[in-house]
C-alpha cells in the first residue's frame, strides 16, 4: 500500500502527517520541486513514525512512485500566494487555475509514466478543473478531485456547533464546485434522521439568517483560516488521508468527492462510491429546484473556466 505526495508544502506536509498518524499507507513517497524540502519533511516524519502504525517514509524523484496505488498532487500556489483571498471575488480559487494548470501539465505525465495504475487525487486549487486537466493528460478516468468532501465536513461542523451536538450525528452535504458556487443541500440536511428545517424552521424551512451565516462560514472557511494562519492545511490533510484509505482498502465508502461527470461534462462533486479504481458510481441526491439550479449554474461556471460551453 504505497501513496505518493507530489508537493511538500503546507498541504503536502499535512497530508503526510495525517497519513502517518492514521496508518493510512504502508509506504509514503514525498516529492517536491525543491528536493531538499521533500527530504527534510520525510526525515522529520521518520523520527515520529516509531510511535505510529508501521509506515516507511521516503523522499525521491518521480521514479520512486513506481507501484504507487494513489498519488496525491498538492503542488502549486495557494490562495494567499495567488491573490485569491477576497470574499467578494466571484472567481475565488478559480483565479489560481492558469498558474497551477502549467504545473499540472509538467507533473501529471511524469506521475502516469512512473505509476500508470495509480489513482490520482487532485488537491491543488482549484481541484475540479485541475482534475479535468489531469484526466486529459493521464488519458484515464482514475482521477479524483478532493472536491467538496472538506466543505461537507465544514458544513456538518458548523451545523453541529449551532445545535451543540456531535458533528458525526449531522448528515449534510455540499456538492458541486470546491469553490464559490458550491451548493449546500439544506433540503436533505438531517440530524438523527430529522430534517434540520423541522428542528429550527417554520413550516420546514431553515431560517434565512442561519443559512446565510453557515454558508458564509463554510464558503469562506479557507479565507478565515488564511487570515489567521497563512494557509488552510490541516483539515484537507486529514481529508486526503481518509480518501487514500478508502482507495487503498477498496472500501466503497460513499462520500461527496469530485470526478468527471458525463451529464455535466466537467468534474464536480456528488456523493460517490469510492474504491480501488476511484469513483465506481455517482448518486444524484434529492434536491430542491433551487439546489438543482445552483448545481447547473456551478457546472456551467466550471465548464467556462476550462473554455467549454
Ligand atoms: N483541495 C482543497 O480543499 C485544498 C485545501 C487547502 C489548500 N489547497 C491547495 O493546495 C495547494 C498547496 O497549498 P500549500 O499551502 O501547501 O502551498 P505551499 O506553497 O506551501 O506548497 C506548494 C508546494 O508545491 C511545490 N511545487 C510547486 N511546483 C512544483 C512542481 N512543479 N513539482 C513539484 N512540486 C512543486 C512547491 O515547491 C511547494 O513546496 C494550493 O493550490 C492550495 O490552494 C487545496
Amino acid at each position: 500500500m504505497k501513496v505518493g505526495i507530489v508537493g511538500a508544502g503546507r498541504v503536502g506536509c499535512s497530508c503526510a502527517l495525517a497519513m502517518v498518524v492514521r496508518g493510512s499507507a504502508r509506504t509514503i513517497v514525498i516529492l517536491d520541486r525543491t528536493s531538499k524540502r521533500a527530504k527534510a519533511v520525510a526525515t522529520d516524519l521518520r523520527y515520529g513514525a516509531p510511535l505510529c502504525p508501521k509506515t516507511t517514509i521516503v523522499d525521491g524523484d518521480f521514479e520512486e512512485l513506481v507501484d504507487a496505488e494513489l498519488v496525491m498532487i498538492t503542488a502549486g500556489i495557494n490562495e494567499k500566494a495567488g491573490g485569491a483571498t477576497e470574499r467578494d471575488d466571484p472567481q475565488g480559487r478559480l483565479r489560481l487555475l492558469d498558474r497551477n494548470a502549467e504545473i499540472y501539465q509538467e507533473i501529471v505525465p511524469r506521475i502516469v509514466h512512473a505509476a500508470p495504475r495509480a489513482v490520482i487525487l487532485v488537491v491543488t486549487d482549484p481541484p475540479d478543473p485541475l482534475a479535468d486537466i489531469a484526466r486529459a493528460s493521464a488519458s484515464h478516468d482514475r482521477v479524483l478531485s478532493t472536491g467538496t468532501f472538506l466543505d461537507s465536513l465544514r458544513f456538518r461542523v458548523h451545523l453541529a456547533a449551532h445545535f451543540d451536538i456531535d458533528a458525526n450525528q449531522v448528515e449534510a452535504q455540499v456538492i458541486g464546485e470546491h469553490g464559490i458556487s458550491q451548493v449546500f443541500l439544506w433540503s436533505t440536511a438531517r440530524i438523527a434522521g430529522v430534517p434540520v428545517g423541522e428542528i429550527v424552521g417554520i413550516r420546514g424551512r431553515v431560517p434565512h439568517c442561519l443559512r446565510r451565516r453557515v454558508e458564509a462560514d463554510v464558503r469562506y472557511a479557507n479565507i478565515s483560516i488564511i487570515e489567521g494562519n497563512d494557509a488552510s492545511q490541516f483539515g484537507i490533510g486529514i481529508v486526503a488521508a481518509r480518501i487514500a484509505e478508502i482507495v487503498l482498502r477498496d472500501e466503497r465508502a460513499v462520500i461527496p468527492i469530485g470526478s468527471y461527470n458525463d451529464r455535466f461534462r466537467v468534474t464536480l462533486s456528488l456523493p460517490s462510491v469510492v474504491g480501488r479504481e476511484g469513483v465506481l458510481r455517482v448518486f444524484e441526491p434529492e434536491m430542491s429546484a433551487e439546489e438543482q439550479r445552483a448545481l447547473e449554474l456551478g457546472a456551467a461556471k466550471l465548464r467556462k473556466s476550462l473554455g467549454r460551453r
